[in-house]
């Protein structure tokens, strides 16, 4: 490391005026270059690996802890550090921004799950500029297990690609999917300053098996003010929301929704005193990955008793109508769709917060409705496993070969996954490993269930070893890091085609799939 060379590049920094398009050293990443008054701060790319140098007065440059340094003159010291925990704190409290925020008051905002910890300079390459809240940060403790990641690996990869791309406009972390409260004070001291409450285990789907006798001898078998309070607020009951949409409760309406829900309101009130108001977060309650779809009446009976409670949350995951199954568009009656979700947005606009759209990774189809139907009141929609793809696209386009040992691994250990995740792909619907060579190997992330199978595996093939080596990740990692500009862009072409339909920029899944697919 030539630090009397960096020192040089502060000096040519500093006389630049704020032009840095054509700096001498071309391993300073202009974007990330921040200068405040006299001090200097920017991201080196040296050798393929990223670190930070800092040029400021000596009596502050010792917050960093400093890989190498050297006298800058003036009173001044050029520390070289590494993008750690210590690093990210000294810069963040020079630059606020490099900390994630609330989505609270932003209108459009976007979950940008990265398994990798590689994909968030691409996509604030992407959001610049978009009128897009970006959750750069999104990782559900599901992905974590499976990845062997940490919250904090998730914040602080997403953190320092925020400073690297000098993105000041603010971006969010999402502990996603936390189900425990032990797991919300995990993404809490991790950094996120949202959390995505999972109300999975307290929604209590058995309910909508039960006939209607046995409904209503469970519901009336609950405490008198119980029968008495939901039967006054809701029985027989049409509550107008909106400019046309209403919602009414018969009988069967009010008993599942109190018998499927209430201890899920009860569970999300808790959660919201416990941790949501201590620590300012911005509140998700998802209930999307429950078996049972959550009806309008459910929705209103849900967000009612929410409001009882004094509590409006931030956005609000209703399992829609439908299959939104990983790694492929939206399954069902489009027609049936915008129905019912011109109900769940006038339920949400009607409380006052916004519909959250999980699973939401190539879900092309209902972005017109939703981009339509949610443009007053905004919409939060969260991809993750559609980067992940990506990044295998790179891998099947530059190492075939890797590609299908991959996709092997994955089909003859499908079974491993299955308890993770819901979705249609099986080894009896999709193609034979063996079927699979140089030429097809593309058609794995084009065709729907090699996309699922590869889309839900990505835990097991990063970390599969034989004889304490792990088999795929090393050149997985090496040939994905070797090609970061291609992920990059086939990251922004698939990103893009979800952000143009939801921003009305297209108006069909086939004109932004003409227009962005990568041409290989
Ligand atoms: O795979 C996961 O656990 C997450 O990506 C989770 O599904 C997330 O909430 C999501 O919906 C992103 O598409």
């Amino acid at each position: 490391m030539d630090t009397k060379k960096l020192v040089a590049d502060v000096q040519e920094i500093l006389a630049a005026n704020g032009d840095f398009s054509n700096l001498s050293d071309k391993e300073v990443y202009a974007p990330s270059i921040q200068v405040d008054r006299k001090n200097v701060y920017f991201i080196l790319h040296e050798d393929g690996k990223k670190c930070l140098v800092a040029c400021e007065s000596g009596n502050t440059v010792g917050d960093f802890d400093a890989v190498a340094t050297e006298d800058a003159g003036n009173g001044k010291t050029l520390v070289v550090a590494e993008l750690n925990q210590k690093n990210n704190e000294a810069i963040s409290s020079r630059f606020p921004w490099v900390k994630p925020i609330s989505r609270h008051g932003y209108k459009y905002t976007f979950g940008l799950g990265d398994r990798l910890g590689t994909a968030s300079n691409a996509h604030l390459r992407l959001f610049k500029g978009r009128g897009i809240f970006p959750i750069l940060a999104q990782q559900s403790i599901r992905e974590l297990l499976l990845t062997d990641r940490t919250e904090l690996d998730v914040v602080q990869s997403a953190s320092w690609a925020v400073f690297e791309e000098g993105y000041t406009t603010g971006w969010g972390a999402d502990g996603d999917h936390v189900k425990e409260p032990y797991e919300v004070e995990y993404a809490v001291e991790s950094g996120c300053t949202m959390i995505t409450l999972d109300a999975t285990k307290k929604i209590h789907n058995e309910i909508a098996d039960l006939s209607d006798s046995e409904l209503d001898a469970k519901f009336n078998a609950l405490d008198p003010e119980f029968v008495t309070r939901f039967n006054n607020d809701y029985l027989d009951k049409t509550f107008k929301i909106g400019d046309n949409s209403e919602v009414h409760f018969d009988k069967k309406d009010v008993e599942q929704s109190v018998l499927i829900y209430f201890d899920a309101v009860v569970y999300a009130t808790y959660i919201y005193h416990r941790f949501v108001v201590p620590n300012n977060l911005d509140f998700e309650i998802s209930m999307d990955e429950t078996i049972v779809p959550t009806t309008p009446a459910n929705h209103y009976f849900f967000a009612n008793e929410l409001k009882n409670n004094n509590i409006t949350p931030e956005t609000i995951a209703p399992k829609f109508y439908g299959e939104f199954q990983k790694a492929i568009d939206y399954i069902g009656d489009l027609d049936r769709f915008e129905r019912e979700y011109i109900v769940h947005e006038s339920i949400a606009e009607t409380f006052g917060y916004r519909l959250s759209i999980h699973s939401g990774s190539d879900k092309l189809s209902v972005y017109p409705i939703i981009g339509r139907l949610s443009k007053k009141n905004g919409w939060h929609v969260k991809t993750a496993g559609t980067n992940w793809l990506e990044a295998l696209r790179v891998i099947a386009k530059e190492d075939p070969k890797l590609m299908q040992e991959i996709y092997k691994y994955s089909f003859d250990n499908l079974a491993d996954v299955k308890p993770f995740y819901v979705f249609h792909a099986e080894q009896s619907n999709s193609p034979k490993p063996e079927t699979i060579n140089d030429s097809n190997v593309m058609s794995l992330l084009t065709d729907d269930n090699p996309r699922q199978i590869l889309h839900t595996m990505y835990g097991n093939v990063l970390n599969y070893q034989e004889s304490f080596k792990y088999v795929y990740r090393d050149r997985f990692f090496d040939t994905l890091n070797k090609h970061q500009d291609e992920y990059d862009d086939f990251l922004n072409r698939h990103i893009s085609e979800h952000i143009d339909l939801l921003q009305g920029k297209a108006a069909t899944k086939e004109e932004v799939k003409a227009k962005y697919e990568p041409k290989n």
